[in-house]
């Protein structure tokens, strides 16, 4: 396989720990192609970005490849949640939690999705500039925090809200540092971040002990009464204390940050296309609702085809990493156990040969139809076979829900002129995304 250039036995760490890994993986890839061999130390991380390769990792080698363990920063918040966790516990606690995901099952929570958005255009009343990504962040924070724990604008609940972030932030920040002290030294930024899980555990725990309190013969109101109510067909087992926390821990941060950076790329994107603006306006005027509701759904199909190009240019989860758990041939190529194997979900999503012009902003590319044509892993922004993301139908329902509205109450610009991309833990815009509204109508219902 072809291996990347770099410093002996160093490898490529220094130019990657220089450039973030996003960056540095991205460019080499550009450069010299991908699968290729990326040393750092001991381990080898191997780049790929064609669906085939895909494929084999992802679908049809279950169990050869697993969850590395490299992410320790995220373990530290999410414990054994349905994210981070392997093997049977896995199995046992997807069982669980998957009726609760479907298509249908997700409808109840459409009410607390329109209502956070109401309020983000309420905020929005009387501005005539916003902030796309910090807007963004908290509506979407909002709807997890009213369909999780039934508690409205959690972003400004004070105390909680911020423990989260700073939690979610410092773990995120593990995961990308080559050296993390253990957290048992009390460096600064270790001493903040135990104080802030400390503050999220109490939160959560308290919660769940008062709703095993009272929740014998009680209506399921949130997901954190659906999950503790929740009891497998098989074996009656119902969650632990210590699983519902990680659950929650684990719904909360992989189901905010990603809608969030999805929603704030498709406003980014729309204001860069005006002509895709204009037929989406026409779409969405077309319904009673100034706030779509489920009725609405159906007729919104080209705001939907929307959402899926901005989700193929700016998959929130732009790599999706394994460890190969025994030698594989991928390719062609051998691959030694022990080796990290990343699709680069966001250059996958750009190859030539399946997508004509691929830089090029088209929903028309998701039309009835299209998708037909294409191998199923030549578009995976929610990842592919048995850890595809469970929160899809919650992530779609909410992306049209809010882009309609914004798209029926506004049209809008960008102030900042060139909007580059950063893969942190998700693919955000790596500079303020500053809009300025310009109000089409008065709200209607
Ligand atoms: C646009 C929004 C979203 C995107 C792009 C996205 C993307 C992904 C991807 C790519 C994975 C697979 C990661 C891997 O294979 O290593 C994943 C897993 C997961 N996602 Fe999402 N996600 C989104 C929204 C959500 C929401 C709203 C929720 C919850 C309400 C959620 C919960 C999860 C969970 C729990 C997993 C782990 C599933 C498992 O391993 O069984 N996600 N997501």
């Amino acid at each position: 396989m072809p291996r990347a250039p770099g410093l002996p036995w160093l490898g490529s760490m220094v130019d990657i720990a220089r450039k973030t890994n996003y960056v540095g993986m991205t460019e080499l890839v550009r450069c010299y192609g991908a699968p290729l061999a990326v040393h750092f130390g001991k381990i080898v991380v191997v780049p790929t970005v064609r669906p085939e390769h895909a494929q084999h990792i992802l679908v049809e080698s279950r169990g050869a490849y697993q969850k590395l363990n490299e992410i320790d920063g995220l373990r530290l918040l999410v414990g054994q949640g349905l994210f981070s966790s392997e093997g049977e516990t896995w199995t046992s606690q997807r069982r669980l939690m998957q009726p609760h995901f479907t298509p249908k099952a997700v409808q109840r929570y459409v009410e607390d999705m329109r209502g956070a958005v109401e309020q983000m255009l309420q905020r929005w009343s009387g501005q005539t500039e916003v902030e796309a990504l910090f807007e963004s962040m908290r509506m979407a924070m909002d709807v997890i925090g009213r369909t999780m724990f039934g508690v409205p604008e959690i972003g400004d609940a004070g105390p909680i809200g911020r423990a989260i972030g700073t939690a979610l932030e410092l773990a995120s920040r593990r995961l990308f540092e080559l050296f993390t002290p253990p957290l048992w030294i009390p460096t600064p930024q270790n001493r903040r971040f135990t104080a802030a899980k400390k503050e999220v555990d109490a939160f959560i725990y308290d919660l769940i002990g008062k709703r095993r309190d009272g929740a014998s013969g009680s209506e399921q109101r949130d997901l954190l009464d659906v999950l503790i109510a929740a009891s497998d067909d098989e074996s009656g087992r119902r969650m632990s204390d210590e699983q519902l926390r990680d659950e929650v821990m684990t719904v909360f941060i992989a189901g905010h940050e990603t809608t969030a950076v999805s929603l704030t790329w498709a406003l980014a994107l729309l204001a860069r296309h005006p002509q895709v603006m204009a037929r989406l306006q026409a779409e969405v005027d077309a319904l009673d609702h100034d706030l779509p509701g489920l009725e609405d759904i159906p007729k919104l199909p080209y705001t939907r085809q929307v959402i899926d190009e901005t989700l193929r240019l700016y998959p929130a989860v732009w790599a999706i990493p394994r460890t190969a758990a025994r030698d594989d041939v991928l390719g062609g190529y051998p691959i030694a156990k022990g080796s990290i194997i990343t699709v680069m979900v966001h250059e996958l999503h750009r190859q030539p040969d399946v997508w004509p012009d691929p830089n090029r902003f088209d929903p028309d590319r998701f039309a009835p139809g299209a998708a037909q044509a294409r191998q199923k892993t030549a578009y995976m922004p929610f990842g592919a076979g048995h850890r595809i993301c469970i929160g899809i139908h919650f992530a779609l329902l909410e992306l049209v829900v809010a882009l309609a509205a914004v798209v029926r109450r506004y049209s809008w610009r960008l102030l900042t002129p060139e909007v580059p991309s950063v893969g942190v833990s998700t693919l955000r815009p790596a500079r303020p995304v500053r809009i300025a509204l310009e109000p089409r109508r008065a709200a209607a219902r």
